[in-house]
């Protein structure tokens, strides 16, 4: 990060026809929530534009990049799934925490047990050092679930308020209007307008720039090996897996 602040100053001082070309700025978001909340449908609703027809448990880290034009800029937006079972985590933990730019928690609105983790991974980014500096979103998914329903919007909000984040309540499956107008708007996709929302806060904000690492996503200089474990096949999607998992 201090090396990529320090040649931003120092092309300051160059005139135009001797500047490199622009770096791509890359935004990395994290994705955490408990297992099954939707993390993998709604990042890979996200980069790849449609629902996945079969999602595994996510084991260890899988990441997704999609790129935006935010005001003439071109940006990455790279979003890490992150696993939600306890079991697949351990060992990936402490590396997906590094160098985030924005923390997106799920739960699944369907499911009590997923809001009630919330506190917990709260928690847990606390003890790596995020705090509320970071900008950090709430999204209650499975929305489409009308009949099944468990976490009510006010008390979402109330949780959302207490934690100072904004709150979007959505589905991966369908992000579309439902038909009674509680998410989504007209015929937009209410997943695709979540995660611009927060590229467009990290753009306004004073340059987080984290140019990309040589060797993977792991952060500047990151010791992590990421080696690839599945590829989802054309869709601008990527999955990794980390190779002494
Ligand atoms: N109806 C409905 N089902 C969803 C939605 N999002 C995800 N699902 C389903 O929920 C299940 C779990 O989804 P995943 O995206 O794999 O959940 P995850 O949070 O990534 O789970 P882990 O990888 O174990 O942490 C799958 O069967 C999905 O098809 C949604 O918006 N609506």
């Amino acid at each position: 990060m201090a090396e990529v602040e320090s040649s931003v100053e120092f092309s300051s001082s160059l005139t135009s026809s001797t500047l490199p070309p622009p770096r791509t700025r890359i935004f990395k978001i994290i994705v955490i929530g408990d297992s099954g909340v939707g993390k993998t449908c709604l990042t890979y609703r996200f980069c790849a534009g449609k629902f996945p027809e079969k999602t595994e448990a996510t084991i260890g880290v899988d990441f997704r990049e999609r790129l935006v034009e935010i005001d003439g800029e071109k940006i990455k937006i790279q979003l890490w799934d992150t696993a939600g079972q306890e079991r697949f985590r351990k060992s990936m933990v402490q590396h997906y925490y590094r160098n985030v730019h924005a923390v997106v928690f799920v739960y699944d609105v369907t499911s009590a047990a997923s809001f009630r983790s919330l506190p917990a991974w709260i928690e847990e980014c606390k003890q790596h050092a995020l705090g509320t500096e970071v900008p950090r979103i709430l999204v209650g998914n499975k929305c489409d679930l009308q009949d099944s329903i468990q976490v009510g919007t006010d008390v979402a909000q109330q949780f959302a308020d207490a934690h100072s984040m904004p709150l979007f309540e959505t589905s991966a499956k369908n992000p579309t209007n439902q038909g009674d107008g509680s998410y989504g708007r007209g015929n937009s996709d209410h997943v695709e307008a979540i995660f611009m929302t927060v590229a467009h806060k990290l753009k306004s904000q004073k340059p987080l720039v984290l140019s990309q690492p040589p060797g993977g996503p792991g952060g500047p200089g990151g010791t992590v090996t990421l080696g690839r474990a599945r590829d989802d096949g054309g869709d601008g999607a990527r999955s990794w897996g980390c190779s002494s998992c």
